[in-house]
């Protein structure tokens, strides 16, 4: 396996703006009363943080202060100069518990409107690839599916949720101070406002950094979950090669780059909070250098000063949260830029608008003139040249011929897994394109040379695709599968369950599991791909009957390498690259001497399938 390749950084950019309108049509606005309230909360903590400060001043000065008789407090009332002393913290704690309060609550709210949107957004990712096309799900490795609903899908939660939230909540924090702090005193905070372009000049450098760090790191995760899948998938090769710690250091290599990505991502967004601090601290140094001038000539009060100081603090603060914060939008921005473009993809095999519906009941198929050319990332591979063939109900055709011919190309054509790019395919009279994708699909029972079955019970795979069939129907399908045996001896029967993929039963037992939802399903048009070629003579045998059964009445096409299978087939297409070569019954096209009689003979090499007799000399002699 190749490690996969490090990313080149893709110049094209896009506007934020209307990727922020999108992500707030798309997903804030479904929770626009969690969203708001989370804002309002964030305001009024915020708010209530500012208050707090600014009751500094007039505590400090009226504590400070000998007074003779009662003293307005706050302008509000008049309070006895001795209540002061309780009064003063008494609003100091109600204050602050009411923004703890309110910070507790905007917290709660972030989390479910967060995870609210995470959960939008994976579900989304989820249907798209699932609706997507084979031919892109072919061409993009599953990996990046995973890492993309797992990872991508976390940073624009982290940014669009907790991100904004904090962002607007320390925007009002810090707009909320300097205006207190206006009132105080104008000039100082001029002096303030002067740091503002250092600052925002800080955000951009490490919100670039940032932007190219998370990119790099999306690339490497879905790398590294397309890495991980590939070694599961093809762990049996790996250790049969002895290729473990060949895999490990290639593995390394990925994770190495995915780290260097990471750490990087998590420098800026460090990093940018002490850098702001640098011109927060140098101005709170000009600040209290100008402060104390102007409290020796008797300016400022000590209460001011405190206060002043105090609120500058906060500001740094909110400042230095603004510019990490600005990091972590700019990653999610980018993670959001990456899950548009997957979502945006649209499937080609689409329906027509108003779709007609195949019922079902006995189809006759008919390939006129059908070209085929696979889309690849490293071009067009033209596969089909014109085929030409029709199948009634009852009918048996065999698609045989050499590897690579385009057999199992006919049969995706047939549930549109894609689409034919030249001629047309229809059932009973109609273009395949003009029926419903639903309609036809229900129609087509397609059994593989290896079946997929799902992690599931015995007789859930069996059902699967079903409404609620019968546990009658259930045995039913499995005995005509020659399966019903060999469940009943499995330690739980039916409730079995199989394992990933089926890993738990054996090749000839999956397979039949898959006739038997074939059964179940009782479809007019039956697609074996080399159901019986993996199989050892005993299964081979017991396949083949239930196959027989299975095919009885139905449309079928069917590939068969080993020409023993079809010999009692219809009709048999021998298929040459992408081209009919030849058609005619098995004793037709022995006769005839073609292709293939060839490939008949030289199976009988391996055990004499066809008296060799009765077949015709290669040369015609
Ligand atoms: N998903 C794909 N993308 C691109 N090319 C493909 C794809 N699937 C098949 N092909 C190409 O199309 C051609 C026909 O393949 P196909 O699998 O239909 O042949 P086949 O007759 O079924 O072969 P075999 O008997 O070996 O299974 C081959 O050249 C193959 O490389």
């Amino acid at each position: 396996m190749t490690t996969p390749a490090a990313p080149t950084d893709s110049k094209q950019k896009q506007p934020l703006s209307p990727l922020a309108r999108r992500i707030w049509r798309d997903y804030l606005s479904h929770h626009k009363t969690a969203f708001f309230s989370c804002l309002a909360l964030a305001a009024f903590a915020g708010g209530l943080t500012a208050a707090l400060l600014r009751f500094l001043e007039p505590s400090i000065d009226l504590l400070f202060t000998q007074h003779v008789g009662p003293v307005p407090f706050l302008g509000l009332f008049k309070v006895q100069p001795n209540l002061l002393i309780l009064l003063v913290p008494a609003v100091i704690v109600a204050l602050s518990i009411m923004r703890s309060l309110a910070m507790a609550g905007q917290a709660a709210l972030v989390n479910r409107l967060g995870h609210g949107i995470v959960g939008d957004i994976q579900k989304q990712l989820f249907s798209r690839m699932i609706h997507a096309d084979l031919s892109r799900l072919r061409n993009q490795h599953s990996g990046s599916f995973v890492s993309s609903v797992l990872y991508d899908a976390n940073l624009v939660r982290e940014a669009f949720t907790n991100g904004i939230v904090n962002y607007s909540q320390n925007a009002l924090i810090l707009v909320g101070v300097m205006v207190a702090m206006g009132f105080i005193d104008l000039t100082l905070t001029m002096i303030v406002l002067l740091g503002v372009p250092a600052v925002s000049l800080i955000m951009r450098k490490f919100g670039k950094k940032s932007r190219k760090a998370a990119k790099g790191a999306m690339t490497e995760t879905e790398n590294l979950s397309s890495a991980l899948m590939e070694n599961l998938d093809g762990v049996r090769v790996i250790k049969m090669e002895n290729r473990e710690l060949a895999e490990v250091a290639n593995v390394s290599t990925v994770i190495d780059r995915r780290q260097r990505h990471v750490i990087k991502g998590a420098d800026s967004r460090a990093f940018a909070g002490p850098a702001s601090d640098i011109i927060a601290y140098s101005i709170v140094a000009a600040v209290i250098g100008y402060a104390g001038w102007s409290a020796s000539k008797g300016e400022m009060s000590v209460g001011s000063f405190a206060a002043f100081i105090a609120m500058l603090m906060l500001a740094g603060q909110s400042l230095r949260q603004l510019t990490n914060l600005s990091t972590v939008l700019s990653e999610g921005m980018t993670a959001a830029r990456r899950l548009f473009e997957a979502l945006d993809i649209q499937p080609e095999i689409r329906e027509q608008t108003h779709p007609q519906d195949l019922p079902h009941g006995p189809v006759t198929l008919e390939f006129e003139d059908v070209h085929f050319v696979y889309s690849t990332p490293s071009g067009p591979v033209p596969t089909l040249n014109g085929i030409n063939l029709h199948v009634a109900p009852g009918e048996t055709i065999a698609l045989v011929g050499p590897s690579g011919g385009g057999k199992s190309t006919i049969l995706s054509l047939l549930p549109r897994f894609y689409d034919v790019t030249g001629g047309r395919i229809t059932a009973n009279g109609h273009d395949l394109r003009d029926l419903s994708l639903h309609s036809l699909r229900a129609q087509i029972a397609l059994v593989t040379q290896e079946p997929f079955l799902f992690d599931d019970t015995i007789a859930a795979n069996i059902a699967y695709g079903r409404t609620n069939p019968s546990e009658e129907a259930i045995i039913e399908a499995a005995r005509a599968a020659a399966a019903h045996d060999f469940i009943m001896a499995l330690p739980h029967g039916y409730q079995t369950r199989v394992g990933e993929a089926g890993a738990r039963l054996s090749g000839g037992q999956r397979q039949r599991i898959a006739i038997a939802r074939a059964f179940l399903k009782d479809a007019p048009i039956l697609l074996l791909d080399e159901a019986t070629s993996a199989l050892d003579t005993e299964s081979e045998a017991l396949v083949q009957q239930a196959l027989e059964r299975l095919m009885a009445g139905r449309a079928t096409l069917m590939i068969a390498h080993r020409l023993s299978t079809v010999r009692n087939a219809d009709r048999i297409y021998v298929i040459d690259d992408g081209r009919v070569a030849e058609v005619g019954t098995h004793d037709a096209l022995v006769a005839k001497g073609g292709l293939y009689a060839r490939l008949a003979r030289q199976q009988s090499l391996d055990g004499p399938v066809f008296p060799l007799d009765a077949l015709p000399d290669e040369t015609g002699a």
